[in-house]
């Protein structure tokens, strides 16, 4: 009897099943499956990890070391994006009342929840084999954090209170210490002041999308800060939070962690967000609010890019 594999194709029939439709529909469906990983913020992300291993270092890595950084940038990354495909799991029925995220691939059914979990739990094995050469410290960390964005933040504190985001934020805050980490697996004061840079910013970055998404929230019955207490009490949070994160991002220069280039470039960057923040606070804009969302990545791109140039100058030359 012929198998399937005996029978020699047809040439004619191949060449009307053409390949390249076979390719869009598959990478259509790749870039779904990307989609669900929040590839963008996972990046940057990832440039915070990296400015964290650069700093941990005190020389020109070894080939060990540089293995590491490489291993724990893989795992961090695969990781991260597990997280992120569980919370596209989770909040199915979230994201398909918001309009902001209705198109999400889970939300529009193109793909299951089975599959999602099966794709999460696939990267979730990879990252954390990868982080298991690393060391240990590295890959606790690095769970902690996915637990945290997955289960802590989406499924447990996203439903229930307006400040989700500060406590779940922790999770969003550790890249530059699992960065850290990778390299040299202690816990330093430096690392955890890079850490809570990061978690004094997520509460403005994530308040001024939420003032102009507000019906989204209401709508999904989210109880994010403008639905719970109202619009003039983010606005006044997020100015407060600023005036905070201005105080923390001194700290690496008062701490003479970083010197007079980290300090202008952060004068500068503060001084925008400042202004910034005091300007949705005064004029009520929505424009403003969305000006603020949009700043406030820019901003930490900066300011990590300026912490890192910083060490360069001043202690690797
Ligand atoms: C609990 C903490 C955080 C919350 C609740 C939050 C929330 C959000 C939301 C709702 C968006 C909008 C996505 C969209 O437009 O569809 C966003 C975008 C973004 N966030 Fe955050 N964020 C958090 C932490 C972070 C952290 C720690 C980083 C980076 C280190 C980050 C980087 C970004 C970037 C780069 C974008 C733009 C993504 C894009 O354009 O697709 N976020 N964030
Ligand atoms: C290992 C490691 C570093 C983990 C960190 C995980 C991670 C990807 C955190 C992202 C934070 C984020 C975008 C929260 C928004 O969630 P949301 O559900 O409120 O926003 P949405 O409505 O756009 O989905």
């Amino acid at each position: 009897m012929a198998t399937s594999s005996h029978i020699t194709p047809d040439p004619q029939v191949s060449k009307q099943k053409t390949p390249l439709t076979q390719v869009f529909i598959n990478s259509e469906l790749a870039s779904q499956y990307l989609e669900l990983c929040k590839p963008k913020v996972v990046f940057v992300m990832l440039i915070t990890a990296w400015v964290g291993m650069l700093l941990a270092l005190t020389g020109l890595p070894s080939l060990l070391q540089l293995s590491h950084m490489l291993l724990a940038s893989i795992g961090i990354t695969l990781c991260a994006s597990s997280s992120a495909v569980v919370n596209h799991v989770v909040d199915q029925w979230r994201d398909q009342k918001m309009q902001r995220t209705q198109h999400r691939p889970i939300a529009k059914g193109k793909i299951s929840r089975q599959q999602a979990m099966i794709f999460a739990a696939l990267l979730l094995i990879v990252g954390c084999t990868c982080l298991a050469y690393v060391n240990l410290v590295c890959l606790i960390l690095t769970l902690c954090a996915t637990i945290g964005y997955a289960i802590l933040y989406t499924l447990v504190l996203k439903p229930i209170t307006p400040q989700n985001i500060t406590i779940g934020g922790i999770a969003g805050a550790l890249p530059p210490l699992l960065g850290w980490t990778a390299v040299s697996p202690e816990i330093t004061a430096h690392a955890l002041l890079l850490v809570l840079i990061i978690f004094t910013w997520t509460p403005p970055h994530f308040w001024a999308l939420a003032l102009y998404r507000v019906k989204d929230y209401q709508k999904a019955e989210v109880p994010m800060l403008p639905v719970t207490h109202g619009q003039e009490f983010t606005r006044l949070h997020i100015l407060l939070y600023s005036v905070l994160l201005v105080l923390v991002t001194a700290l690496p220069w008062l701490s003479q962690f970083s010197s007079w280039l980290y300090l202008v470039a952060i004068s500068y960057l503060n001084l925008r967000f400042l202004s910034l923040a005091w300007r949705l606070y005064s004029n009520k804009s929505m424009s403003t609010a969305q000006q603020l969302f949009r700043y406030s990545i820019v901003y930490l791109l900066g300011l990590f890019l300026a912490i890192l140039a910083d060490r360069m100058v001043f202690f690797w030359v």
